[in-house]
């Protein structure tokens, strides 16, 4: 039996995103932000990341306390290309003071310059690529983001994502490469690897040592099929369901929580899955995914 202990090494979280989803704000705008907090709260989670929907920081601290839920961290859309450095820098450190007074430590970080993840464009084929130059300043940015964050107790876990300069497992092994381990963590997201590679486990074995954060997002394969022979964009994707909570699509769970376990793996998984809430209850997705996670991929790690 394992000597890793589930209950002292993770924090099970949920992400706003079944909920309310910040690129298509039209969508669930009937959930409030302390519907889903109750919801998080009553199906088990311990905490949530941000949501573009959120009130003001008091406000948040609040409603979170009463039903003791923490603020993991939040998604920071970087612009190191498109405005260089400086600027760049100086908004990713308004990022953490934020962060900071949610008592939240992870700051998922994605490159946004170029992305196509709110366009019309095909996901499966319009990717974006750096040049040279833009490779050495993404990754001398980052550096700079992972100095800033130390400041604030936040750590940068730079988000590998479809659409992205950053998407497949060459572009985030150069990434990694190119910057210091001490400065720029990894969220491992099984769903944008899996999409990405056509199985998430090789990403996963490649960066374990740098995962400072998980995204536990499942794919219905059919739907990716599907969405990828129309061609369909990135938020049409997820609205043709391609996406939804673990246990509820075809990865396979198991080896990527083993191995995790394997690495001792410390800190926040959040359920993450981007779908419609009129056809998929949040709450109960919420309710399937916790049980999923506890009874299929935990209970052997139970001390
Ligand atoms: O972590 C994430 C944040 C979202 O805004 C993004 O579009 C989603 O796909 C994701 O993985
Ligand atoms: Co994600």
């Amino acid at each position: 039996m394992s000597e890793y202990d589930v209950n002292k090494n993770i924090k099970l979280g949920i992400c706003p995103i079944g909920w309310r989803n910040d690129d298509i704000p039209s969508i669930g705008a009937e959930n409030t932000f302390p519907q889903l907090l109750s919801d998080a709260a009553l199906a088990g989670f311990k905490g949530v990341e941000m949501g573009g929907f959120f009130p003001c920081p008091d406000e948040i601290n609040y409603e979170r306390k009463l039903r003791h839920i923490e603020i993991a961290g939040q998604w920071f859309s970087s612009f190191i290309i498109r405005d260089g450095i400086e600027k760049a820098a100086a908004d990713f450190e308004e990022h953490c003071k934020k962060l900071q007074t949610l008592g939240a430590h992870i700051a998922t970080v994605s490159e946004q310059t170029y992305s196509i993840q709110q366009t019309s464009k095909n996901i499966f084929e319009d990717k974006p690529y750096f040049t040279d130059e833009e490779w050495e300043k993404v990754c001398a940015g980052l550096n700079k983001y992972g100095e800033i964050a130390k400041k604030y107790d936040v750590k940068v876990a730079y988000h590998h994502h479809l659409g992205t300069g950053i998407q497949t497992l060459a572009e985030t092994k150069r990434l990694m490469d190119n910057t210091d381990p001490d400065k720029v963590g990894l969220v491992f997201d099984t769903g944008h690897a899996y999409v990405s590679e056509g199985d998430a486990m090789p990403m996963l074995n490649e960066f374990v040592d740098r995962v400072v954060h998980v995204h536990f997002k499942d794919v219905r394969k059919n739907k990716e099929d599907d969405s990828r022979k129309k061609g369909l964009s990135f938020q049409d994707s997820f609205m043709n369901d391609m996406f939804t909570v673990p246990g509820d699509g075809d990865i396979d769970f198991k080896p990527i929580f083993k191995t995790l376990a394997d690495h001792h793996y410390t800190g926040w998984i959040m359920v993450e899955a981007e779908q419609d809430p009129k056809k998929h209850n949040p709450f109960e997705m919420a309710l399937k995914a916790h049980q999923y996670m506890e009874d299929e991929l935990f209970a052997p790690y139970q001390k």
